[in-house]
């Protein structure tokens, strides 16, 4: 998490934001869930370690917020090497930059460091892959450089991140609250109020859907027919059977940043090191909480420089 969380702001902000905030936010929403719906206010700042987090967040980002007024008033909208960065496009968008900076972090650090940590167990699970993994990064690093473009070439590195996604999905996703009756072309109606989910782990782990489905297979997407069918089995690219970044009008608008990332770590990761659990250990057992399916927080990968 701390590698994900400092990567990420290095690019958001150009400074590397402690993770501390998003841990605080996601036990700070469980304290207030279990409080009647009038005392949430109220238990919020007292219980929850979130508005000193955003006190540190204010001190750290002031000084960026305050050059990013002075270059406004000298040049207005636009100067040679304005910064692009979440701080100049939300200069353009929003106001409350730091909550708005530690929002876009609670989106994006545990689910890319999730991402990051199922992905690093499998690497080190299945060495098998380790091989044709690194020729394909190589070849392709060597021939294009550290680009956008390169990354899009790791096909099989891409399907390797999705199917470690894929077999690691929680119970739902997609939650959604109903604000107005609906009734579907059955007949039955949902009165408002009522609390929805797709089920994720039946989809992503049917037979009917997948071959084999409860089998980790790395190559399983980039194996699948491609040529002339644009963004078909791409991780950016949801289907009915593959949404592990959500569907429709609210799916992940950070799916590309968060499939470049990680695959400029995982990169990375493959050139430099060889990774295994110690004593060759099996992949460890996954944590379920409530429906939500995380990597071990406690497994231990050992890295040797290649
Ligand atoms: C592997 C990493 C990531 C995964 C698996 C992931 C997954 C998701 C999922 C499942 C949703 C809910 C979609 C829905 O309900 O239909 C979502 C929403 C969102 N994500 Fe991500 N995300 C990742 C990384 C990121 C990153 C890096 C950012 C920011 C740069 C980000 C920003 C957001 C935002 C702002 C939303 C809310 C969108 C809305 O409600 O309209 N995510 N993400």
């Amino acid at each position: 998490m701390k590698i994900v969380c400092r990567t990420t702001n290095r690019v958001f902000v150009g400074l590397p934001i402690n993770e501390q905030f998003t841990i605080d936010v996601f036990i700070g929403a469980q304290i207030i869930n279990l409080f009647p719906e009038f005392l949430k206010p109220l238990v919020g700042p007292v219980l929850t370690k979130v508005p000193g987090r955003i006190k540190r967040a204010v001190h750290h980002i002031r000084p960026l917020v305050e050059e990013q007024l002075k270059q406004r008033e000298r040049h207005g909208k636009d100067w040679p090497d304005k910064p692009n960065d979440l701080i100049s496009w939300l200069f353009d968008e929003a106001k409350e930059i730091a909550i708005r900076v530690l929002s876009v972090n609670v989106a994006a650090i545990h689910t890319t460091t999730n991402a990051l940590t199922h992905t690093l167990f499998n690497l080190a699970a299945y060495p098998e892959y380790v091989a044709p993994l690194r020729e394909e990064v190589e070849s392709v690093i060597e021939a294009e450089g550290w680009t956008k473009l390169s990354m899009q070439k790791m096909r099989k590195l891409e399907s390797f991140i999705m199917e470690s996604q894929r077999s690691a999905v929680g119970a739902q996703a997609m939650n959604r609250k109903i604000l107005q009756n609906f009734t579907f072309s059955n007949g039955i109606t949902l009165p408002a109020g009522t609390e929805v989910a797709i089920a994720s782990y039946e989809t992503h782990l049917d037979d009917k859907n997948y071959d084999r489905a409860h089998e980790f297979q790395g190559f399983r997407f980039s194996n699948m027919p491609h040529e002339g069918e644009g963004l078909k089995h791409q991780f950016v690219s949801m289907a009915p059977n593959y949404y592990t970044f959500g569907m429709g009008r609210h799916t992940c608008p950070g799916r590309f940043f968060a499939v470049n990332e990680l695959k400029a770590m995982l990169v990375y990761i493959l050139l430099n090191y060889d990774v295994k659990f110690p004593n060759d250990g099996p992949r460890p057992d996954n944590f379920w909480f409530s429906g939500l399916l995380t990597a071990s927080r406690t497994a231990e990968v050992m890295f040797k420089r290649v």
